[in-house]
């Protein structure tokens, strides 16, 4: 990643776009932008069913744009009625989208000079395209969007439009500003091992959805913290970095780290490594992201060293914990397999929180349709990978219909 400027000229704030802003990452991007009003502003939000936050937003930040996932634009300004007649505000009418295509519409707004994906999953994918081809830089926590597309989208992104957000590739592109890319020996991505640290697999097997929400470290959207407890997060963050960073497979390696304080760390050839290490708070990396590459004064709180702590770190399990060795098999295999991967996880996860399937079978859903996969020989481009995790969501379903 190159570190080009996508400043706006100086004294001017910046306008965010942020999708999914009534999730984890949209609400603490928004609070990001709260405490700097001088330095941001809000351009356009995109929201998915929980309109009656959305509505707040818009009535609070007041942005040109709003869209929704709702079906018509009508209940969406009725929403946004409702909101202003309580907050008493008047004159407020925004151009509004709805539908699967309105977080689409509005991370390509032109008013914008960032966007903030934060909606979860392969739905990601188009917003974070039509960002990139409106010129935006994306501050990009949606990771499944560059994983699933890969050199799709990043045959889309000029140098440096791609700012991470994701906390270990916040943490990754600050420690590689320490040297240049032929001095990089490793990226290691730490993982705080989620709640099933130490688990067997036989023990894996009877854990809840419940169980598996309850991260340690972290209070995140229920994908994503499911993600972390199978430790698919990890293997889509060890693919995201590769995309990211340009750095081999072979050299990107997990690490736990129990108390999600380091967020990755960077080998450099002469053996120095160099850490980012901050108290688990997304609000920093959200805003070193919207503002990439300028930090933001008081995001958020520094490590506290007049106190006794200790920070461990553990192998991986990979005897229990196959996904991160199954994302770098799939991902070595062809352009598409992680679309697979990653739409054959989104199916599975689902349905483990519907009580449908256990928890092991997560991963061995994902594993079988990987298996099960045959990647069409075409052009890689979107409507392929569109395809592919159609394919793949079928493929899974008919995988746990019948039992995995
Ligand atoms: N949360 C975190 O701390 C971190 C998250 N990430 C990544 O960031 C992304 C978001 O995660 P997180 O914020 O936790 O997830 P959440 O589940 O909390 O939020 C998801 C957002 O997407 C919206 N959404 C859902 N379905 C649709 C749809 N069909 N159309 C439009 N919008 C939709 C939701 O809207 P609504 O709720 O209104 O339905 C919500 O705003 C993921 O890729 C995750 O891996 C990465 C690092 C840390
Ligand atoms: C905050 C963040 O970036 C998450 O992706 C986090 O990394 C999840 O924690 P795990 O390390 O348990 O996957
Ligand atoms: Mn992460």
């Amino acid at each position: 990643m190159s570190t080009k400027d996508f400043s706006p000229e100086p004294g001017r704030p910046r306008r965010v776009t942020l999708i999914g802003s009534t999730g984890s990452i949209g609400t603490q991007g928004l609070d990001v932008i709260d405490n700097a009003p001088e330095q941001f502003s809000v351009a356009a939000l995109s929201g998915g069913y929980n309109l009656e936050l959305l509505a707040r937003q818009a009535v609070k930040f007041r942005p040109a744009v709003v869209g929704s996932a709702v079906d018509s634009t009508q209940e969406l300004a009725d929403a946004i009625a409702a909101a202003a007649q309580e907050a008493s505000v008047h004159g407020y009418a925004p151009e509004l989208f709805a539908g699967p295509r309105a977080a689409t519409e509005v991370a390509g707004f032109a008013d914008a000079d960032v966007v903030l994906n934060g909606i979860t999953g392969a739905i990601g994918l188009e917003p974070t395209i039509a960002a990139l081809k409106a010129g935006h830089l994306l501050a990009l926590a949606n990771k499944e969007s560059l994983i699933i597309g890969g050199q799709v989208v990043k045959q889309f992104a000029a140098p440096g439009q791609i700012a991470p957000v994701d906390s270990e590739h916040s943490a990754l592109a600050q420690a590689l500003r320490s040297g240049t890319p032929d001095e990089v020996a490793k990226l290691i991505v730490t993982a705080s091992g989620g709640p099933f640290f130490g688990y067997s697999y036989d023990q894996l097997r009877d854990v809840t959805p419940q169980q598996a929400m309850a991260h340690p470290t972290w209070d995140m959207g229920r994908v994503v913290t499911t993600n972390s407890a199978t430790m698919v997060n990890k293997a889509l963050e060890v693919i995201e970095a590769h995309l990211l960073f340009d750095v081999p497979l072979d050299r990107i390696e997990p690490v736990v780290h129990r108390q999600s304080i380091i967020h990755s760390m960077v080998e450099f050839i002469d053996g120095s490594v160099i850490a980012q290490a901050s108290p688990p708070d997304m609000r920093l990396p959200i805003a070193l992201g919207i503002n990439w590459p300028h930090r933001v004064a008081g995001a958020a709180t520094a490590c506290d060293f007049s106190t006794a702590s200790s920070w461990t770190f553990d192998p991986l399990d990979e005897s229990v914990f196959t996904a991160v060795k199954l994302a770098k098999q799939a991902a070595a295999a062809s352009g598409t397999h992680m679309a697979v991967y990653n739409a054959a996880n989104e199916v599975a996860v689902d349905a483990f929180h519907d009580g449908k399937i256990r928890f092991t079978d997560i991963v061995e859903t994902i594993e079988r349709a990987l298996d099960d996969y045959t990647p069409v020989n075409a052009e890689p481009s979107v409507e392929v990978v569109l395809e592919t995790d159609k394919w793949a969501r079928a493929r899974a379903s008919k995988i746990l219909g019948a039992g995995a």
